[in-house]
């Protein structure tokens, strides 16, 4: 995304052979076949040399790890910019989860590694986007949220323009929260669409979805128009209907009878399985119900028929659809 909005761009990858085919033939096989990669595009194999290569005060590092490789990343980047008399670059990330074990949300990950650093700029890129379509060129509206301004600024003035709109926003919270449950939904409608449940029900699991992100989120810090944005509704509506969606394809081959098992099966990253437990978890915590959620980690972890999850929910008491105003 940095290169096609032409700014000069150092890939670090931890496969050799991935690195040497992005710099020799433009290509990258594995993640985005058959697209042609920017000439602004390097790609280096060495941790320290690609984070040399943002240093300075217009520096800009982006981690595109999952969840899971937010605390290793993040401890080996600090650890590298503790040692080095440059300006530090600002670090954004894009990865959309929770901790599974934890709960904890990305930022918080990147603030504990960063905590003998507190000045380092930190911000999350989200928002409806898929990496394919964005390799294409394909136009595509994201949202930084940063609660320092400057760092939101520093994201602006490199990917804003022609093919990027960069809103921002200072909710990093509700940021985080909307990616992590958009991904539980988009399996939620793909298990409801692989059941061949139409699409009435889709809109009702991606509306009731909406619902059960803005409960979560709202009681965990975020606010409230947070979740009616890109970064909420959406990448819902991206995430629960586009078929390049792997959670959603993970939801689907579970609807047509799949195991979990069978559709992770070559490695694929599907953060919403990695993290409905977590988001159940934080649930119970925060006093949030999320029926939805509960359902996907039936179906996912517990072997409850995805029939038998929807007759469920189906079957939960009627209940106002937005909470109870009295008349006034
Ligand atoms: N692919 C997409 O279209 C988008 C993905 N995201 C989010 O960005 C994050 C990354 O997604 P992808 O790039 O698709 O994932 P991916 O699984 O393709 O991984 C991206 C890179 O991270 C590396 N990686 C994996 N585990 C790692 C670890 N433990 N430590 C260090 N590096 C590790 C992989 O080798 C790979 O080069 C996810 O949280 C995803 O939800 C956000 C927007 C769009
Ligand atoms: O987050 C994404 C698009 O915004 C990518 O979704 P998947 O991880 O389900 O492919």
């Amino acid at each position: 995304a940095l290169a096609c909005a032409r700014a000069d761009t150092m890939l670090w990858g931890r496969d050799p052979g991935t690195v040497a085919q992005i710099n020799t033939q433009r290509l990258n096989a594995r993640y985005l076949p058959g697209i042609s990669l920017p000439l602004r595009l390097q790609a280096s194999h060495d941790f320290e040399a690609a984070v040399a290569h943002a240093q300075g005060d217009k520096g800009l590092i982006i981690l595109g790890v999952p969840v899971a490789g937010m605390a290793d990343t993040c401890a080996r980047l600090a650890q590298q910019l503790a040692q080095s008399a440059q300006p530090a670059p600002a670090i954004i990330w894009t990865c959309k989860g929770f901790h599974h074990d934890t709960g904890q949300l990305p930022h918080e990950i990147a603030q504990a590694a960063f905590a003998s650093q507190p000045d380092t700029r930190l911000g999350v890129l989200s928002g409806p986007s898929f990496a394919r379509e964005v390799a294409l060129g394909l136009p595509v509206a994201l949202t930084v949220a940063s609660r320092q301004a400057e760092t939101a600024q520093r994201v602006i003035a490199v990917m804003h323009g022609e093919l990027a709109r960069i809103y921002s926003s200072t909710d990093v919270i509700g940021v985080e929260v909307g990616g992590a449950l958009k991904n539980i939904m988009a399996i939620a409608c793909g298990v409801s669409d692989g059941l061949g449940l139409g699409t009435n029900a889709r809109a009702a699991l991606i509306t009731r979805g909406l619902a059960e992100m803005q409960r979560l989120g709202l009681a965990m810090g975020g606010q409230a128009e947070t979740f009616a944005g890109l970064t909420g509704l959406g990448d819902l509506v991206l995430t629960a209907t586009g078929d390049l969606s792997r959670n959603r394809k993970v939801g689907l081959a579970i609807g047509a009878g799949k195991t979990l098992t069978q559709a992770l099966e070559g490695g694929v990253t599907a953060e919403g399985a990695r993290c409905a437990q977590a988001a159940l978890a934080l649930g119970a915590r925060f006093g949030v119900d999320l029926p939805i959620t509960e359902a996907v980690c039936r179906v996912l972890f517990d072997s409850m028929a995805p029939r038998e999850a929807v007759s469920r929910l189906l079957a939960r008491e009627a209940r106002p659809e937005s909470p109870y105003r009295p008349p006034s």
